[in-house]
């Protein structure tokens, strides 16, 4: 495969962690104390780079050594003991913490018992308004003691599925931390979700409650879905109660009760204290080319990697306001959750990234004093087309660090939030993370030690082995290779809910190398440590031999003012040839001439490879994306390959499903003229 330009060996980093961030971050603490009681290294003075390189062998090469320290750090109360750390490393298959029981509700609640604490925010709710209202920690802990007690009078029991059609608003947290504290099993969609994509997911893990919106406020507009909650609970038939949250003012439909009614008595809660592996919540792969993979995360596995997350990587604490900007739809959003496990006040914004303007997330961002923010990286980069200046404009004095996910950040992105907060003279700390619904975390991303370099994840998380492989399975350094991850991690599912042998779910990762987890994503791991992600493994462009990113190919191509988006795909040819077209969606006012198109392709030429350049360039209305904003391209290519449209892709996955009539036509087009 080849790539963009790799760095040179040794490149100067777009930002360095001055020596008081090195010295404060949780992660240093963590090293030296895990050194001193876990048999980590020594941190190695004055050189964070080597020290990390060293604790992240360490927590690799000893997992049960470091996660039973991250379990000790974080002060993890399992109401029994666990009989050993990890009695099965097998994968598939790994056993985390037997005889353990715990509760994650009670670890996201405990900064609420804290008397200095009570009366702080837990929550800062933000709609279009840009108004924030805050939640405090008494007042979450007690709507989620009476919540809890509620579900339980209701007949709701451990294991059972409690499901949400909620927008990112406080309910939204005080249902899932309800729902984990009587040790059911939360799963949620987005309200924007239409009612096929609602079923599709919660008809596989058949929920006994709901918890629903009567719409919702975007982009200016109410969005009335009370017609499609009507269609949920007629198709949802292991419903037992309906909770109605009256977002747009409207009563309770017939049957349902009232939202205010079951979290308004001042209630102790009861945490159910359940198996380590118990189930937490089922989230959902995209399902773009069948039903969506219901994947099952646990309890304590989803506690631990989360705590090390927010902890030891975001290095959020107490102090920290930590705003992502998601949906309930969006692993990001119980990633988000997470924030309230390390104590710190965690901001839902629920509206439109770009109402009033393209600058609503930095005002959000601004209103709240953000410390932590994240984003999409596709977000970052509308942005720098804007042509705004946030961190001139508005005070966001508040943030040290800028994250993004979603797909990968371009050179770009990185160079216009670090130039967008320097010259206002910010010390921006820009983490570009990257891992999947499938662990609910990260593979690599933010340390606050290292440095940052253009284009790069500034390395692989602790206690995940993260690999790029060849195809025989042989590690590869400064190469491009499969990414995959050789040890077991806690939040990799236990299970799929609908998948009684397994198979869909050894099918999913652990076909290519038994027994390694394979995710799906190009990368490369540089021999500095950092990594590089090149896009989906599963839409591999290859010419004669040759694998090309097609990330690489959006990154250059979507520099060019004219073009606002871009899809690639990459078509093996009956008669043994490659057609690569790639498909623009133009700004506003761009005209696809020849002078743009050789633009276009000399842009290509010059910033990748000859062989990057696509055989045809097609205007096009638009781009699909997945319900999470993702770019749909295994099933355009096989649109472009003749499957029909209700073959190629499942229509509840999709945001615009008009827009593959067009990809569809395309085939159609070319299929009759290569008839004639
Ligand atoms: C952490 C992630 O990888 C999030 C995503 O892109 O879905």
């Amino acid at each position: 495969m080849t790539t963009a330009p790799q760095s040179a060996p040794q490149p100067e980093p777009l930002w360095q962690p001055g020596p008081d961030r090195i010295a404060g971050a949780q992660v240093t603490r963590f090293h030296t104390w895990a050194a001193a009681h876990h048999g980590a290294p020594a941190p190695t003075p004055g050189d964070p780079a080597t020290s990390y390189a060293a604790l992240h062998r360490w927590s690799v090469d000893d997992l049960p050594a470091f996660w039973q320290a991250t379990a000790e750090w974080f002060d993890v109360r399992f109401a029994t003991p666990y009989d050993t750390v990890l009695a099965d490393r097998a994968m598939p298959g790994a056993r985390w913490f037997p005889g353990a029981t715990l509760n994650y509700a009670e670890h996201a609640l405990r900064a609420a018992q804290d008397p200095a604490r009570a009366g702080d925010p837990a929550l800062l709710y933000v709609d279009e308004t840009h108004e924030p209202t805050p939640v405090t920690w008494a007042d979450l802990r007690a709507q989620v003691g009476s919540l809890a007690a509620e579900l339980r009078r209701l007949g709701v029991r451990p294991g059972d599925r409690v499901s949400a059609y909620v927008p990112n608003i406080p309910q939204a947290v005080v249902a899932l931390l309800a729902t984990a504290a009587v040790g059911a099993v939360w799963t949620s969609c987005a309200p924007d979700f239409g009612a096929r994509s609602v079923l599709d997911r919660f008809q596989q893990t058949e929920p006994v409650v709901l918890f629903t919106v009567d719409g919702y406020r975007y982009g200016g507009k109410e969005h009335d879905r009370r017609d499609t909650v009507a269609e949920l609970r007629a198709e949802l038939p292991t419903l037992r109660a309906v909770v109605h949250i009256p977002l747009l003012g409207t009563p309770a439909p017939e049957g349902a009760l009232n939202w205010s009614d079951l979290t308004s008595n001042d209630t102790e809660p009861v945490f159910e204290q359940v198996p380590f592996d118990h189930p937490l919540w089922v989230l959902y792969s995209s399902g773009t080319t069948g039903l969506p993979k219901a994947i099952v995360q646990s309890q304590g596995g989803i506690l631990l990697e989360h705590l090390k997350q927010t902890g030891l990587h975001c290095d959020l604490g107490p102090d920290d306001r930590f705003f992502w900007y998601t949906s309930t739809g969006w692993m990001m959003w119980n990633f988000l959750v997470a924030g309230l496990l390390v104590g710190a006040t965690i901001v839902l914004y629920d509206g439109s990234p770009g109402h009033p303007d393209i600058s609503a997330q930095w005002r959000v961002a601004e209103a709240t004093r953000a410390t932590v923010y994240g984003t999409s990286a596709a977000y970052v980069m509308a942005c720098r087309k804007a042509g705004i200046h946030p961190a001139r404009d508005l005070d966001l004095s508040a943030i040290t660090c800028v994250a993004t996910t979603g797909s990968p950040l371009p050179p770009d992105g990185f160079r216009w939030l670090h130039d967008s907060f320097a010259e206002s003279g910010a010390d921006l700390w820009t983490a570009s993370v990257s891992g999947g619904t499938d662990v609910c975390s990260c593979f690599a991303g933010a340390v606050p030690t290292l440095p940052v370099h253009i284009g790069e994840l500034q390395a692989a998380c602790l206690g995940t082995d993260l690999q790029a492989w060849d195809p025989q399975g042989k590690p590869v350094t400064d190469e491009v290779g499969e990414l995959v991850v050789t040890n077991p991690m806690p939040s990799m599912p236990t299970r799929f809910w609908n998948d009684p042998d397994g198979t869909r779910y050894h099918d999913s990762y652990f076909d290519m190398y038994p027994g390694v987890w394979r995710h799906g994503d190009w990368i490369t791991v540089t021999s500095r440590g950092s990594v590089v992600i090149h896009g989906r493994s599963d839409s591999t462009l290859n010419r004669q031999g040759v694998r090309m990113g097609s990330a690489d190919i959006y990154e250059a191509v979507e520099r060019l003012p004219e073009v606002r988006e871009s899809l690639v795909i990459g078509l093996e040819l009956p008669d043994g040839g490659y057609w690569m077209p790639l498909f623009v969606h133009l700004a506003p006012g761009a005209t696809l001439d020849d002078a743009l198109r050789d633009r276009i392709k000399r842009t290509i030429r010059e910033e990748l490879s000859p062989r990057h350049v696509p055989d045809d360039i097609i205007e096009a209305p638009g781009v699909p994306h997945t319900l999470t904003g993702k770019r749909i391209e295994v099933p355009v290519k096989r649109l472009l390959q003749g499957t029909p449209l209700d073959k190629a892709v499942n229509p509840g996955s999709v945001d615009n499903l008009e827009l593959l009539r067009f990809y569809e036509n395309v085939a159609r087009d070319r299929a009759a003229d290569h008839a004639q």
